[in-house]
C-alpha cells in the first residue's frame, strides 16, 4: 500500500488464548487505521518466549483474554504513516514487548522508556484509547514508529527474533550494570532462550562464562556448542562448593521459584546477581549472603529501544546468533508445552507468514 495511506482498517488472524488454558487457536480482529506516526507490519516470524506461557497461562493472575502473544515479532513493513521517516513499504523491521510510552516521565525522556510507569506492552494490555493489544502471532500489527527497529542488512530474520527480547534482555543489564568489560567472570544459570543468548553475548564480550543448570544433561551443548567455559550443575553440592566467590554476576533466568543462596554464594565481592525470571512468589536470603561481600541483587526488564538496535548490531558485529528451531503456528501449542517442560534447544521461532493461520492443517 501506498506510504502515507492511513485510512484503512485491516483484519489480523492471530493465534490467541482464550483462557487459563493457555491453548491458542485461530482469532480475527481489526487493527487501527495506520495513523501518522504508525508501522503497518506485516509479520514474518515470531519467536516464543517463556513469559508467552506466563501470560497465556495467567501466571500472574492479570490475563485478559482473548490473548495474542508473540513479542519476539519480525516484519515487512507493509505501509507507514505520512510522519514516519525511518522506515519504508519492504523494510523489514522488529517489534519487541513494549509499544507505548508516555514520553515525559523520566523513563522516557532518559531512554529508558520499558520503565514508564505508562508502558504499552505489546499484547495483554489496552492502548490509552482502550483497545486491546495483541501480540505477534499474528498475521499483522500496527505499531508506533517509536518501538519499532530495523533489521540489520544480511540477519536472517528468523535468527532475529530472539535478540528482541531473550538478547536486549540480556544486553541491556550487563551494559547498564557496567559489566560489559573484557576479562570479567559470569554465570548464567538456566540454560533456555534468555540464557543461552545471556552466553553468547557475554563470550562476545570477552568474559568467562560459567553455565549453572539444574542438571549436567545440557553441560556437552553448553560447553562445546555455545561457547561456555565452564559448567556447574545446580545439584553437584562439591562443585558449587569449589566455585565459591569466583563470579562476578549471575545473570539468573529460572521461570520459577528456587532458593537464590546457591547463587549468591557463587559470587565475589561486590558481585551481582541479576534475576531475569518472572516468579510470582517471594524469593527469600539470609541476609549475611549479600552483607559479607558487599553482594546485591538487581532485576532488569527488558530494554529501551536504543538497547535493541544496539544488541543487534552487536550480533552483526560479532556474528553472535541464536539458536532456534522453526516451527509453523499449528505446532505452537506443542512448542509451548515443550517449552514448559524445558524440551527446546534453545527458542522456538514461529514461521508465522509460511503458516496457515485459519488453522486448517
Ligand atoms: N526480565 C525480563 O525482562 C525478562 C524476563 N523473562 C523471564 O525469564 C524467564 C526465562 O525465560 P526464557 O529463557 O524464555 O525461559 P526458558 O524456559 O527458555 O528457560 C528457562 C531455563 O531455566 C531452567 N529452568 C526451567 N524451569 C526450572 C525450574 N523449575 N527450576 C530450575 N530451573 C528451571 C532451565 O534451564 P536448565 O535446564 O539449564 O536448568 C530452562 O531452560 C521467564 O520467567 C521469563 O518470563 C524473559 C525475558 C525478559
Ligand atoms: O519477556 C519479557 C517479560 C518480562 C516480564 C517482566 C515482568 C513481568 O511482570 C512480566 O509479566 C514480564
Ligand atoms: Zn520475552
Ligand atoms: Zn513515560
Amino acid at each position: 500500500m501506498a506510504s502515507g495511506a492511513t485510512e484503512t482498517e485491516r483484519t489480523a488472524v492471530g493465534w490467541a488464548a482464550r483462557d487459563a488454558a493457555g491453548h491458542l487457536s485461530p482469532f480475527s480482529y481489526t487493527l487501527r487505521k495506520t495513523g501518522p506516526e504508525d508501522v503497518a507490519i506485516k509479520v514474518l516470524y515470531c519467536g516464543i518466549c517463556h513469559t508467552d506461557i506466563h501470560q497465556a497461562k495467567n501466571h500472574l493472575g492479570m490475563s485478559r483474554y482473548p490473548m495474542v502473544p508473540g513479542h519476539e515479532v519480525v516484519g515487512e513493513v507493509e505501509e507507514v504513516g505520512a510522519e514516519v521517516t525511518k522506515f519504508r513499504a519492504g523494510d523489514v523491521v522488529g517489534v519487541g514487548l513494549i509499544v507505548g510510552c508516555c514520553r515525559q516521565c523520566h523513563p522516557c525522556k532518559s531512554s529508558n522508556e520499558q520503565y514508564c510507569p505508562k508502558k504499552v506492552w505489546s499484547y495483554n494490555d489496552v492502548y490509552p484509547d482502550g483497545k486491546p493489544t495483541q501480540g505477534g502471532f499474528s498475521s499483522a500489527m500496527v505499531v508506533d514508529h517509536k518501538f519499532v527497529v530495523k533489521i540489520p542488512a544480511g540477519m536472517a530474520p528468523e535468527q532475529a527474533a530472539p535478540l528482541l527480547c531473550a538478547g536486549v534482555t540480556v544486553y541491556s543489564p550487563l551494559k547498564r550494570f557496567n559489566l560489559a568489560a573484557p576479562g570479567l567472570r559470569g554465570g548464567v544459570l538456566g540454560l533456555g532462550g534468555v540464557g543461552h543468548m545471556g552466553v553468547k553475548l557475554a563470550k562476545a564480550m570477552g568474559h568467562h562464562v560459567t553455565v549453572i543448570s539444574s542438571s549436567d544433561k545440557k553441560r556437552g551443548e553448553a560447553v562445546d556448542h555455545l561457547g561456555a567455559d565452564a559448567f556447574l550443575a545446580s545439584s553437584d553440592a562439591a562443585a558449587m562448593a569449589a566455585a565459591a566467590g569466583t563470579l562476578d554476576y549471575v545473570i539468573d533466568t529460572v521461570p520459577a521459584h528456587h532458593p537464590l543462596e546457591p547463587y549468591l554464594a557463587l559470587l565475589g565481592l561486590d558481585g551481582k546477581l541479576i534475576v531475569m525470571g518472572v516468579i510470582g512468589q517471594p524469593l527469600s536470603f539470609l541476609s549475611p549472603m549479600l552483607m559479607l561481600g558487599r553482594k546485591s541483587i538487581a532485576g532488569s526488564f527488558v530494554g529501551s529501544v536504543e538497547e535493541a538496535e544496539e544488541t543487534l548490531a552487536f550480533c552483526k558485529d560479532k556474528g553472535v546468533t541464536s539458536q532456534i528451531e522453526v516451527v509453523k503456528m499449528g505446532y505452537v501449542n506443542e512448542a509451548l508445552e515443550r517449552l514448559e517442560r524445558n524440551d527446546v534447544r534453545y527458542r522456538f521461532v514461529v514461521d508465522v507468514a509460511g503458516s496457515n493461520l485459519d488453522g486448517a492443517a
